[in-house]
Formats: C-alpha cells, structure tokens, sequence
C-alpha cells in the first residue's frame, strides 16, 4: 500500500523535532504542529524561564557580595526582563519553522486527529504515512474546582506584562517553585497552596527542607497541607478559599499542580491505541498497542522524568528503530534534573532514599561546601552536595547538589556516572583551575 510519507511526526517540540531531523535524510517526513512550531520548552517552558531566572539570580548574585566589594540596590524592571525574554521566544516559531523548509522537511500546521492506524485528518486534509510518531507533549492540569476559570499557567506567566502584586501557585513542584522564585525575587508577595507536606517530591525531602528554608527566607509563603477547595473572581482580584476554613485575596493564581499528557484531539481510543493516566502507553521500544504507531515525550507513560534531553533521547531512539538500525530495546543514560530556585537543586542516579535504604550496597557522603573555595568565593554559604558511591566498585552512582551552580558539577557528575568512569579516571585530567570541575578530586 503507497502512503503519502514513510514517517508523519505529530507535534513539533523538542520530542518530535529529533525524528523529523533524524529521518529526513533517509525518508519522506511530514511534521503536523497544532501551535508554535518549538513546541514547549523554547517556546513556554525551560528556555524563557531560564532567561527570567538569569536575570533574577544575576540580582541575587549582588545581593550575596553585598559587604564583598558589591553594594548596589538593585530592582527588577519587570516589563524590561519581558521584552528580554520576547526578544528571544518571538523568534521561535518562525525560526523553527525556517529551518525545516532549509532541510526541505514538510510541515503542516494544524491540529492533527486519527482515522486510522496510517491515516490523519488535518482540517479538512487527509494524510497517510507508514509510520506515525505522536509527539504532542503535555499540557498544564487546571483542578477541578469551582471558579477554576480564574486559573492561570505557567505560559501565562511566561508571558505577564506586569507582574501582579500578590500570586500564588496551587502545587509545589518544579513549576511552582520555578516560577515563585522569580515572582518572589522581582518584587511579588508570593503565595504556595500544596495539598501535602512534601514539595518538589522527586527529590531528597533533607534537601528540599533546606531548599524551602532558603525560599522562606525571601518571603515565600508556604501553605503545606492546604487544599485550595474554591476560586471566586473578579477582574482585579481572586479569593482563594481553603480546606481549613481560611481565604486569602490575591491578583492572581496559577495551576502549577502537574502537566497531562495532550492526548485528547487525537482520537486514540477509536483507533485502539492504549493510554493509561500518565500517557500513551508504549513498550520498550516505545511502540503503542498500535505497531505502525510510536510515541514518545512528555506524551508517553514513563518512569524517567519528562524533560527536554529525554525527549531528544527518545526521538532519536525511535529514529533507530524505525530507520531499522537497531532492534534493542531503548535504553537511558543516567538522566540529571534541577529546580532551577537560586539556588539550584539537583540530582542524578540513584537517589539518597534508594542509597540509605541499601547502605549494604552504597556508600554516602554528605557535605557542606559553603566554606569550599568554589561556594565561599560566590558567597554560596549553604551549598551542600552528596555523592553515593557503589562499595563493590567503588563508582560514582548517584549526586545530589544544592548550590547556585549547581547545574555544573551536576553535569560532571553525570558524566562520570554514564561512563562508568573510575575515581582516577575521573581525576586524572587538568580542568580549569580554579573551577567547578577541579573540585571533583575532593569528592573522592
Ligand atoms: C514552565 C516549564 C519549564 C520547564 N523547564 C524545563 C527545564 O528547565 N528543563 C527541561 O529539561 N525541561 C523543562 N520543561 C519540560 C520541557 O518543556 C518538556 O519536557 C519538553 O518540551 C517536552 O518535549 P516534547 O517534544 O515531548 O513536547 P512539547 O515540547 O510539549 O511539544 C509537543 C508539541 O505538540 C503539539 N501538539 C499537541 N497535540 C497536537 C496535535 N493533536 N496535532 C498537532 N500538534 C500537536 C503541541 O502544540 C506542542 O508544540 C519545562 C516545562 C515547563 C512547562
Ligand atoms: N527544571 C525543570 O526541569 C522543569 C521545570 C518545570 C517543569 N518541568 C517539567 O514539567 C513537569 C510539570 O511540572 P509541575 O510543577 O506542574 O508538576 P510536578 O508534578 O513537578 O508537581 C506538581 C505538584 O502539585 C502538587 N499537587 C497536585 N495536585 C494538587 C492540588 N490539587 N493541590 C495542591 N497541590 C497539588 C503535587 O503534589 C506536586 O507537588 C515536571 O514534572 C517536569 O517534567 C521541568
């Protein structure tokens, strides 16, 4: 049977964006994007946000050297730090765009739905292909409660032209903490609704307790064991009301309390393809219940957490498998994450909890590094990092780091983990000194 493309990628975010590159020098691809070609991340996700929490932290980084040779007060200019961030996102989605016509990959913009195993509906056009990837990532849940029509997300946010004096965020995960800080930094009281007593649960509840402590210290308020039950709204203000009889009054509130999969215009129960709560259920070589049919991203049930790089991981596995260079089931790296909340937390491996709970298998080290030359120099008082070596091999398997650049011993320590790299592997190279990187010898 002749389909129109040997491969159709629907959503054209980070996910979809590997395959399409990846098998555009071998087959006949067609990417379908239903909004901003980009998709999440550099669009409303990872890329603004990080441009926002640059600036933010640039200004706590002053605050850190004040009595160090640095004395300015600075204030954010909360309008200025938007048009820095649109300078960047407005290109987006027609960059994107651009380079997918250099690569001569077809693209077609619209909300894509299935017919069929091999066939999609795009407005009123029909197109078929062989193989069929969904890419259409995740979307932020709104709960369910009266007056949830006042909920706003994170893409709001990203895109606030002033920020509103008081705000608050219902969860206290990567979105909420992300975002808090920011507000809280450039000037918002700053308001977190989480329903347990836990925020930011993928990470070590020792760290995250430091990490609240901080984010307190700047004037975040934390609401744990509270349920927001009801929203009641007019265009000024928002009443937030509460399971323990309280209510507060803001000028805004975001839904921060987790994404779901973007599943629902594609018809995937009429064409057979299972989906479970998390995402479209896959197996190890992320095919669906449907085999001409692939899935990966944040759209997919998974155990690794929905980043960006896991996204591209995916991608280009399936690119592999559908290329039919590989017939071995998918296989991770050790993958790093962060909250990036000045300062950073972040984790790679086997976690702390995993490590305590086998301490006849691991060994933890748990440090303060604030007085470290690296962490003193930056101020960095409360940095702290752990390292979890396997006793039988005596290999690096796990890190956490809390510090302001966390994000690069992470990197290194990942590095060594994937790689299986030995201690004097490890060491036994010249990094820039004074670094990050030449701390790692003292962590062995
Ligand atoms: C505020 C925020 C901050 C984040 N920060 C980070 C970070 O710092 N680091 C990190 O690694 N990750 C971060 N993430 C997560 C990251 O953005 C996602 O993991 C990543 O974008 C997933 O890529 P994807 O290609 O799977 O999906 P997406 O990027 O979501 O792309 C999917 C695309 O599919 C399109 N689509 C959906 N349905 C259809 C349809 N039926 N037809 C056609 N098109 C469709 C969508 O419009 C979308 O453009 C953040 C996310 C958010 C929300
Ligand atoms: N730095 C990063 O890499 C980064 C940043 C932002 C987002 N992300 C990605 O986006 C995903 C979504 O982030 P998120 O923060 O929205 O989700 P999340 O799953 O990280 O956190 C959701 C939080 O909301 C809480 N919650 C759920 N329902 C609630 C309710 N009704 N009331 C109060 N609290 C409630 C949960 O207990 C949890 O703490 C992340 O899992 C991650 O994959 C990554």
């Amino acid at each position: 049977m002749a389909f129109d493309y040997d491969t159709i990628v629907i959503g054209g975010g980070p996910g979809g964006m590997a395959v399409a590159y990846g098998l555009n020098k071998s087959q006949k691809v067609l990417v379908i994007e239903g909004n901003l070609w980009g998709g999440t991340c550099p669009n409303f996700g990872c890329d603004p946000k990080k441009m926002l929490y640059g600036v933010v932290e640039a200004r706590r980084q002053v605050i850190r050297y004040q009595g160090s040779g640095l004395s300015a007060e600075l204030k954010v200019d909360w309008a200025k730090m938007m048009a820095f961030k649109r300078g960047y996102t407005e290109k987006i989605p027609t960059g994107t765009e651009a380079g997918l016509k250099n690569a001569h990959i077809d693209h077609l913009h619209g909300v894509a739905e299935f017919i069929d195993g091999h066939t999609l509906r795009v407005g009123d056009q029909k197109v078929s292909g062989a193989h069929i990837v969904i890419a259409t990532g995740a979307t932020p849940t709104i709960p369910d409660i009266p007056g949830k029509e006042a909920f706003k997300t994170s893409t709001d946010f990203l895109n606030l032209s002033n920020l509103p004096k008081k705000i608050g965020f219902v969860g206290a995960g990567y979105v909420a903490i992300e975002l808090a800080n920011i507000a809280v930094e450039a000037g918002a009281e700053v308001h977190i609704f989480q329903h347990n007593d836990r925020l930011l649960r993928n990470f070590p509840q020792k760290y995250t307790e430091q990490l609240k402590a901080i984010l307190t210290d700047k004037g975040i308020h934390f609401h744990m064991n509270t349920n927001v039950t009801a929203l009641n709204a007019d265009d000024k203000q928002v009443e937030v009301i509460t399971n323990n009889g309280g209510s507060i009054t803001l000028n805004a509130i975001f839904a921060a309390a987790g994404r779901r999969p973007n599943l629902d215009q594609l018809n995937l129960p009429g064409i057979g393809v299972a989906v479970e709560p998390q995402g479209v259920k896959v197996d190890d070589h992320l095919r669906t219940s449907v085999p001409s049919i692939y899935a990966i991203g944040d759209a997919i049930a998974k155990s690794v957490p929905k980043l960006t790089p896991v996204s591209g991981i995916e991608g280009r596995y399936v690119v592999s498998v559908i290329a039919g260079e590989t017939e071995e089931p998918i296989h991770y790296p050790a993958i790093p994450h962060i909250v990036f909340a000045g300062p950073e937390l972040a984790q790679v491996g086997v976690t702390l909890d995993e490590a305590e709970k086998h301490s006849e298998q691991y060994a933890i080290s748990n440090q303060s590094v604030g007085s470290w030359y690296t962490y003193n120099r930056l101020q960095d008082k409360t940095a702290r990092v752990t390292t979890i070596t396997d006793k039988s091999s005596g290999k690096l398997v796990g890190a956490v780091v809390l510090a302001v650049n966390a994000e690069e011993l992470i990197n290194d320590f990942s590095e060594i983990i994937t790689h299986k790299t030995s201690a004097k592997q490890a060491t036994d190279w010249t990094p820039i000194y004074p670094s990050v990187t030449s701390d790692l010898g003292y962590f062995y």
